[in-house]
């Protein structure tokens, strides 16, 4: 029972960690172009070239639904963000930019979790 309990208490503080840290990326001044999902409808070329679409909102929601299992897979989709975005876009455009720095900072940040 000791065990489980210790591990239950990581699995909390390693959450309340990623909430933390989703924040900290929701209020960075580069976080526009990731706030929300890309709206296919206005941009049908993305939907054709970005398989797997995913925004900051989309992963507050899969953490309060409980839907990662480990803190590895909520760090995957926040790479997946920006993978998309090297994808998409040219490096040095505005959304381009703003990518790489906001990989940068985040990657920062989940060395230190
Ligand atoms: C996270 O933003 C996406 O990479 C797409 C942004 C974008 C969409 C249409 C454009 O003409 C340019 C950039």
């Amino acid at each position: 029972a000791k065990k489980e309990k210790t591990s239950a208490r990581r699995a909390k503080q390693d959450l309340a960690s990623c909430k933390n840290l989703l924040s900290c990326l929701e209020c960075h001044e580069h976080a526009w172009p990731f706030l929300l999902p890309v709206n296919t409808k206005q941009f049908p070329q993305y939907k054709k070239a970005i398989k797997t679409p995913m925004d900051l909102s989309t992963i507050k929601r899969k953490l309060q639904e409980g839907s990662y299992k480990h803190k590895g897979e909520f760090a995957s989709d926040v790479r997946l963000i920006f993978s998309n975005c090297e994808e998409f876009n040219e490096d040095y455009s505005p959304v381009g930019r703003a990518g790489h720095c906001m990989r940068q900072y985040f990657e920062q940040q989940w060395a230190q979790m």
